[in-house]
């Protein structure tokens, strides 16, 4: 799915936390893209605007060519193609996990089966094969509270693509974990997106982890693109003016980086 970011400017709180941010994302072109930035630079609200869930207060944002937004309103039938990886994986802990993966079916029901919960036998399947796919099938008819954080961060990876998604977002999916299941979650997150052709937009604080998956980098700071470009024109120099140089949150105009 192609996503072309346009002069977007998000207010919150009566506050610019985007503003004037051009990006042309997937297509033809790199399908995993690593989202960076200091903490507060706007990158939860970027992903959020993505998923029709924070409009535009100034710009645009299309999804294959069409306005994710009317106005305020978002195109449902576009919100539905995007999946979304949280950082706790925002599961429904009284369902089993084959439930919650389960869930993902959800926009592909009509009104009333959904609200019936009334799955079919192929979304059984496909949320079965997904659960299976992260390694989490013994652990089917546990309760989502029953579950380790790593085991949580896999049923909602498996949520997300069981939606079957033309993008997935996903904001820091790894930060609560510990380095052992981050690998593994990040490791199946990947294979999986790969296999399937979805491409993904993954909001991270590793850089180390960036460098290693990453086909391209996008750093924003005070809510402004800072760099775009392959990971390895993250310099020790770039790296050092996004995380510790003068921010640029007193609106101050700074070109961006490109490598
Ligand atoms: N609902 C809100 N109301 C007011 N301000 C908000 C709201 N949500 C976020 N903000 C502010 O917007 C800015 C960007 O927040 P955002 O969560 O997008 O940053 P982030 O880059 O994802 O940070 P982190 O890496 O810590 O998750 C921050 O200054 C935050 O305090």
């Amino acid at each position: 799915m192609r996503v072309e970011i346009r002069s977007l400017g998000v207010k919150l709180g009566g506050r610019w936390v985007l503003r004037g941010l051009d990006l042309d994302l997937f297509g033809s072109g790199p399908q995993v893209v690593a989202l960076i930035g200091p903490s507060g630079s706007g990158k939860s609200t970027l992903l959020r605007v993505l998923k029709g869930l924070i409009p535009a207060d100034e710009g645009a944002v299309y999804l294959d060519g069409v306005p994710l937004y009317r106005g305020r309103t978002p195109n449902r039938t576009l919100q539905k193609k995007v999946g979304m990886v949280y950082q706790e994986a925002q599961l429904v802990d009284r369902l089993t996990a084959l439930e919650n993966v389960l869930t993902g079916r959800l926009t592909h029901l009509g009104l009333l089966p959904a609200l019936l919960r009334r799955f079919q036998e192929k979304d059984l399947a496909l949320a079965s094969d997904l659960l299976r796919r992260v390694d989490l099938w013994e652990h089917a008819w546990k309760r989502a509270d029953a579950l380790s954080g790593g085991q949580r961060q896999r049923v909602g990876i498996a949520r997300a693509l069981a939606q079957e998604p033309q993008l997935i977002l996903a904001d820091e999916p790894i930060a609560s974990l510990d380095p052992k299941n981050a690998r593994m979650v990040l490791t199946q997150l990947l294979e999986l997106v790969r296999e399937r052709g979805v491409p993904l937009l993954l909001s991270l604080h590793h850089l180390d982890v960036v460098r290693t998956y990453a086909d391209r980098v996008v750093a924003i700071k005070g809510g402004r693109l800072f760099y775009d470009g392959p990971p390895s024109g993250l310099t020790p120099e770039v790296e050092a003016a996004l995380y510790f140089g003068e921010g640029l949150e007193g609106g101050e105009e700074v070109p961006a980086l490109s490598a």
